[in-house]
């Protein structure tokens, strides 16, 4: 096994670097990104003291405890528990502005002064209204959770819970962030009214074409669905709003016969029946689910858990006791749930919502047994339209409603249905043998769909987003590390993943990088569950986070604006390679794909672009006199690497040793001899000053910005220089005119570095990406043609020089 990723040499390594501004053309970047124009300013100021301190890289992502993350998961009104933590110390800060405003309004500020304020005092004032509301809301919580753990729930309890739910309403409606008649096509649809304010909450103005397309089939007509459309498309609520609309038109039609206030009375009102099944292909997914219903059901009291692998069974056994409605999971752990005789999960014939979310991943190997076994305790679905569920276990009584029969959704963002199936599943021709989830009609079928199904296939031909632009760099398979450092340190800006196709790449790269002082996050099914679960987390905290990631990732995960997406391994199919794509360039939003392309990953290559329709492709444009820089500290940090590892393999190796000897009870004695042990102390202590040399020397190297080899410090460009590097020079000259003229001492030796802003990937290519033909056929007709020109014109030459020869032979047979 490979040992864990050696810690960065230097902890006070800067993370990032940016560009400096250097003589001649390339100086460009006077168009920035919106997002770093906000710390522009406070760079410059900072530049004067530290120069190198406008380089440093963005924040670090939140790091999630895990009871935060359980927390999160598990609230009772759906919702993710909102940041309520450092409160004391902001309400402080927000104090202090109140007494400034105070101040202000007194000393009677100017004009602008006073805009200011009030703006500020708006600022403040929202604060406050949103602590003082989540604090109520955990409040709510917390009294919901224990009154909930009591098994003899009063009628005065359930009116003070009602009173608490009436007022988390209130501020439900506080909350809005769309008015009324800006919802008008939700309400076009029919939505249900709470889920129109849900939408409104959200910020969501309308229906994504798929969530558009499946909502009338699912919700009005009671109809199964198969719904395929690009990813990033909206798939989670073009399942979860039929759902959401049925239990809530449900629970309508409850209180309106009153069953509520009898159920509420004998104190059952929140132990429903499972409702809705969902299952994902991967973990990580189910949690995201779980996370976005859990968001549109905020406030409806529906209840929404997520049930995985890889974390604490009694945990989740817990949560199944609170009887959610909605369960969402992945086939192995909820098989293991079921297996094991959970009443919830047991209780299938309640369900009305069977839902395979990624369905095409579903049916890729290593799910089979778990789904099959799910599939097979489904209660047939052919039974009546309206049948009562008068069911009841031993112990609790399921509310008597009227349960429509069950429907299915499979969903998936590519679809692999035959072009005859509808009439195929019509005329029951798709039998498929107990066992056969190898495609999706066979899994369709298994999992209950019916003939009358809706299918909405939304894919076309380029199932890529609209607004990716994608690219390649042509590089040797040693010089990947090469080309992914340069993008990071010189263009990386945003929130980038970094996908290899094995976790052994995916070890050494995150290695090196780490080493290289970039605060790599990483994800892969060898790490533990709460591990993965926090570096998403911590990936989706901050704006500049960098994953490294397998394929695992590249499915159906949604994260905000994800600004690069690099391939330092080709994948193994067109379909992961759109997926793992689809990760950026997500809701309108433009993003850039680069993939690493090795002589030996050119032949996937091209059939990847053959089978996307690509004739031509961009090459993103690598700056090249940044490669002598770049290579210095990645050799650095190899040798790094390579002493590590090895010094944590010996470590890992000596301690089994010591542990497997003590286990046994038996004492390690070494057969060294004495002069062997000095040596290999001395051998020891060598290594060990040459890891620090090494670390040293690169620490030295990564205190400065990533130079170009023709980077001259006493010129600056004229042309292209940026906002930040504007401002920087003032400051710098005003600096310079206040007294301190003892820079000007020692011109030759002494030099200031000016931070440049970096300009990120998608912008460098859109500013000098050059397209490169990738069609393979017109590749070797290309070169077919140019072989025979060089043929002909060789011949040619033949020719000519024979002819000369000809000549000159009968010239001088002439004399
Ligand atoms: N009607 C809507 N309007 C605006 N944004 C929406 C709407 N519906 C969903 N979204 C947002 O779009 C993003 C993508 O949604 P979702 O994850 O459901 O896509 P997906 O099709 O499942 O993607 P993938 O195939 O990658 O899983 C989410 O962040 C979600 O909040």
């Amino acid at each position: 096994m490979a040992a864990e990723p050696p810690p960065p040499p230097d902890p006070s390594t800067p993370p990032r670097e940016s560009n400096r501004i250097r003589k001649g053309k390339k100086s460009r970047g006077a168009k920035r990104p919106k997002r770093a124009a906000a710390s522009t300013s406070s760079a410059a100021t900072m530049m004067v003291e530290d120069p190198f301190l406008v380089l440093a890289g963005g924040k670090e992502g939140g790091f999630l405890e895990l009871e935060e993350i359980d927390e999160a998961d598990f609230g009772i009104f759906g919702g993710a528990v909102e940041d309520v933590g450092d409160g004391d110390n902001k309400t402080g800060k927000d104090q202090k502005k109140k007494k400034k405003r105070k101040r202000g309004d007194d000393d009677l500020a100017g004009d602008g002064d006073l805009v200011v304020e009030s703006e500020e005092a708006d600022k403040g004032e929202k604060c406050l209204k949103r602590k003082r509301r989540n604090r109520k809301k955990r409040k709510v919580k917390e009294k919901v959770k224990i009154l909930e753990s009591k098994e003899d729930v009063t009628d005065d309890n359930v009116e003070d819970m009602q009173d608490e739910k009436d007022s988390m309403e209130q501020d439900n409606n506080d909350e809005l962030i769309l008015g009324e008649d800006e919802v008008y096509a939700w309400k076009e649809l029919r939505l249900h009214p709470l889920l129109i304010t849900a939408m409104r909450r959200l910020g969501f103005k309308e229906p994504t074409p798929i969530q558009k397309a499946c909502f009338p089939a699912a919700a009005h007509q009671g109809k199964d669905v198969i719904g395929a459309a690009e990813t990033g498309s909206g798939k989670t609520l073009a399942f979860g709003l039929p759902i959401l609309q049925r239990l809530l038109e449900e629970q309508g039609k409850a209180s309106r016969l009153g069953r509520e206030d009898e159920n509420t009375a004998d104190g059952s009102s929140r132990e429903s029946p499972l409702r809705a099944l969902i299952l994902t292909p991967t973990r990580e997914l189910a949690k995201q689910v779980c996370d976005h219903l859990k968001e549109a059901t905020k406030f409806l009291g529906i209840q929404v858990v997520p049930i995985v692998g890889g974390l604490s069974m009694e945990k989740q056994e817990r949560l199944l006791k609170r009887k959610p409605e909605i369960v969402v999971g992945t086939p192995g752990r909820l098989w293991e749930l079921m297996s094991t005789g959970n009443q919830h999960l047991a209780k299938l014939h309640s369900l009305s919502f069977f839902v395979l979310d990624e369905a095409d991943r579903m049916i890729e190997r290593g799910h089979f047994h778990e789904l099959q076994s799910i599939i097979e305790m489904l209660p047939l679905t052919n039974g009546s339209d309206e049948q009562t569920v008068r069911t009841t276990s031993s112990c609790e009584t399921v509310p008597i409603l009227q349960i429509k029969k069950r429907q299915t959704f499979v969903f998936s963002a590519t679809l692999a249905l035959s072009a005859n199936f509808r009439k195929k599943l019509k005329r029951g021709l798709v039998t498929p043998k107990a066992s056969d989830l190898s495609s999706m009609e066979a899994l369709s079928k298994q999992a209950g769909m019916k003939p009358n199904a809706e299918i909405v296939d939304l894919t076309n031909a380029s199932i890529l987003p609209e607004k990716l632009e994608e690219c390649f760099i042509e590089c040797s398979d040693d010089d990947k590390d090469a080309c992914l450092y340069y993008i990071l340190s010189v263009h990386g800006q945003g929130r980038t993943i970094i996908f290899c196709t094995s976790i052994a790449a995916l070890r050494h790269l995150s290695s090196i990088l780490r080493i290289l002082g970039i605060n790599v996050l990483t994800n892969h099914a060898q790490m533990q569950q709460r591990a993965r679960m926090k570096s998403v987390d911590r990936f989706r905290g901050s704006e500049n986070s960098i994953m490294v990631a397998t394929d695992g990732f590249a499915r159906g995960m949604d994260f905000d604006d994800v600004r690069t997406v690099i391939h330092y391994q080709l994948p193994h199919s067109t379909d992961v390679y759109i997926h793992r794509s689809g990760r950026t360039a997500r809701k309108s939003l433009a993003g850039c794909s680069i993939a690493l392309i090795s002589p030996s990953d050119k032949a996937k290559f091209y059939t990847l672009c053959k089978s996307l329709s690509k004739e031509n492709l961009q090459q993103f444009p690598v700056d090249h006199a940044y490669m002598p820089a770049v290579m210095n500290r990645l050799n650095l940090a190899r040798q790094i690497d390579k002493i590590s590892r090895k010094n944590s393999q010996e470590n890992a190796s000596k301690s089994w040793l010591q542990r497997s000897a003590e286990s046994m009870g038996l004492v390690l004695e070494t057969s060294d001899s004495e002069e062997e042990r000095v040596q290999g102390h001395k051998q020891r202590k060598a290594t060990s000053a040459h890891l620090q040399k090494l670390q040293q020397d690169l620490s030295e190297l990564l205190q400065h910005p990533l130079q170009p080899k023709t980077f001259s410090r006493r010129y600056l460009a004229g042309a292209g220089v940026s906002l930040l590097l504007q401002k920087q020079l003032e400051e710098l000259s005003k600096s310079n005119v206040n007294g301190t003229g003892s820079a000007n001492e020692n011109k030759g030796s002494r030099f200031v570095v000016i931070g440049q802003d970096r300009i990120e990937p998608l912008q460098a290519l859109q500013n000098s990406g050059q397209e490169v033909c990738v069609n393979i056929d017109k590749q070797r007709e290309k070169r077919r043609v140019a072989e025979n020109w060089r043929r002909k014109k060789h011949q040619e030459k033949k020719r000519t020089r024979e002819q000369k020869r000809k000549d000159k032979k009968k010239a001088k047979e002439r004399d």
